[in-house]
């Protein structure tokens, strides 16, 4: 096939779920040999369109072309054998097998691994840049290079056209660069990319077109060359945005949360988790964390959160020692927690909205009733859901559906609308608005800094160094579980920044 002909054409798309119409007359014409952003707000129906190529769903109405071919994409294998791979946000491979089992599983079994797999392994990796050792134990890879690995499974599969579902999400800013180098090489060599993603400045970098998808349907396609990221956030809400206003500083001298030379060692042995972490949130301050994930973010939250006990130092909330308090009563006292893998710690999918909303909170005066307190009082719990709903903009047809229903940006909205709406006195925010849209991303905010203003103190945890920036009043960089250098926001640059992260330097600015 020739560069630039058509290779996927959906005409039509209609897809319908109670109460929702997801997809609507999508009209999407993607061409060889180019990387085709799709962009449009939260619940917009971006996934589900995805997930119609490649399979996973049907749609009610509508037609599919694949390289010129009509399909019927009845499951991922249908989609697979017109070669059309997926990478989904949540990577789907098994951490204490190697790169070669990992791809030769899911593809031929067991019988296929042997030297002639690995041989074409490395041949895809080195023709594509992708750097991956077949050898290597998926568990000692960071994340940019397991979503190489997930790219390259798609690729030995023989995927021609690959789906990248937010696929700069999890990635650091070289990561995300390592990555558009590696998409320019699948393009150059004949190779198309569709990719979904909510940073809008990276789709203007890497796309060739954009098509914005607005309530359902396809509502316009640009070229990055005409557009600015402004432009293109007003596409996808369809009406003009306010302009960000400049904050004064609220910081108070009020300790509310220490974490006081607090240490983790390694139950499995080798570096300590964390070491020696001192640090403060006053009352009206964001006190921010920068760092590649895998650094030791995760195991902070924790011991503060109670799910770990620090093996030396102690953490305080005003001046009560809480190093030994269970989760429940640390969220109890007033500390908010915004986790970073809401499908394993922040929702219950299979349960209804109103039923997220009270979840960890079901034993509260104002949600038990009956004799003895035995039953949850079913009509608080739909009020306060009904006002997360409303004042954080979750679109959904009701609050009797399932958390696993709504889209991933509206789930995020729901956990922090749960748990801004508590009035925390510290709140533990781990990716707050990681695939949330620009537009509701920047409503969290104002959410956040209001809050500020009232006293809230923030920990904030953000790969989104737009984020970081933008929000914190201070930044502390995190390295191999020690913090190495503390930075003004104001003053600091994101390659600053970034060298810091990635241990080129340690140096502190401020
Ligand atoms: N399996 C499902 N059952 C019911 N409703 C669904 C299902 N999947 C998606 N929806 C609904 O379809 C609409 C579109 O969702 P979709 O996940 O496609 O949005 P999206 O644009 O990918 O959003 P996000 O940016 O938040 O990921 C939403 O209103 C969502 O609640």
């Amino acid at each position: 096939m020739r560069r630039g002909e058509p290779v996927v054409e959906l005409h039509g798309i209609t897809k319908r779920f109670p109460g929702v119409v997801a997809n609507k007359d999508i009209e999407l014409t993607v061409h060889r040999g180019t990387v085709h952003a799709i962009v449009g707000e939260n619940g917009a129906g971006k996934s589900t369109l995805m997930k119609i190529l490649y399979g996973v769903q049907q749609p009610d109405e509508g037609s599919i072309a694949v390289e010129g071919r009509v399909r019927q994409l009845k499951s991922p294998a249908d989609a697979i054998e017109a070669g059309i791979g997926m990478v989904f946000q949540h990577f789907q491979l098994a951490d204490n097998f190697t790169v070669l089992e990992n791809v030769v599983l899911g593809a031929e079994g067991l019988h296929g691994i042997g030297d002639g797999a690995r041989r074409k392994i490395k041949e895809i990796s080195d023709a594509y840049g992708l750097d991956i050792e077949p050898d290597a134990l998926v568990e000692h890879l960071g994340v940019g290079a397991q979503q190489r690995v997930e790219i390259l499974k798609v690729l030995y599969r023989g995927a021609r056209i690959i789906i990248l579902d937010e696929p700069t999400a999890v990635l650091v800013p070289q990561e995300v660069d390592e990555l558009f180098d590696n998409l320019r090489e699948l393009k150059a060599e004949g190779l198309t990319v569709i990719f979904i993603s909510h940073k809008l400045d990276e789709v203007l970098r890497v796309a060739d077109a954009i098509t914005v998808v607005r309530r359902g349907t396809t509502v316009a396609e640009v070229s990055p060359q005409d557009v600015s990221a402004r432009d293109l956030a007003e596409l996808m809400v369809g009406s003009e945005l306010p302009s960000p206003s400049t904050e004064e500083s609220t910081v108070t001298d009020v300790p509310l949360l220490t974490v006081e030379a607090t240490s983790l060692e390694n139950p499995l042995g080798g570096r300590p988790l964390l070491t020696d972490i001192n640090l403060t949130i006053h009352s009206g301050e964001i006190v921010g964390i920068a760092g590649v994930e895998g650094n030791g973010q995760d195991e902070l939250v924790e011991v503060i959160m109670g799910m770990r006990e620090p093996t030396a130092g102690r953490i305080l909330l005003g001046d009560v020692d809480t190093s030994t308090w269970q989760t429940r009563e640390i969220r109890e006292a007033g500390i908010g927690y915004i986790p970073a893998d809401r499908h394993r710690h922040g929702l219950l999918l299979e349960a209804p909205l109103w039923e997220n909303v009270i979840l960890g909170h079901q034993t509260e005066p104002i949600y038990v009733t009956g004799p003895g307190g035995s039953l949850v009082n079913g009509s608080a719990a739909r009020q306060e859901t009904e006002a997360v709903v409303e004042q954080y903009d979750v679109r959904t047809p009701s609050i009797n559906v399932t958390a696993g229903s709504l889209s991933g940006g509206n789930q995020q909205k729901l956990i922090i609308g749960r748990e801004m709406r508590r009035e925390p006195k510290v709140l533990v925010a781990a990716h707050p608005t990681r695939g949330v849209d620009v537009g509701a991303q920047a409503a969290i905010w104002d959410h956040i800094k209001q809050a500020r203003r009232a006293g809230l103190g923030v920990l904030l945890i953000s790969a989104d160094l737009e984020e970081l920036v933008g929000l914190s009043d201070t930044i502390h960089v995190i390295l191999r579980g020690r913090l190495t250098g503390q930075f003004d926001p104001d003053s600091v640059t994101k390659e600053e920044l970034g060298s810091a992260m990635t241990g080129a330097t340690t140096e502190g600015a401020a």
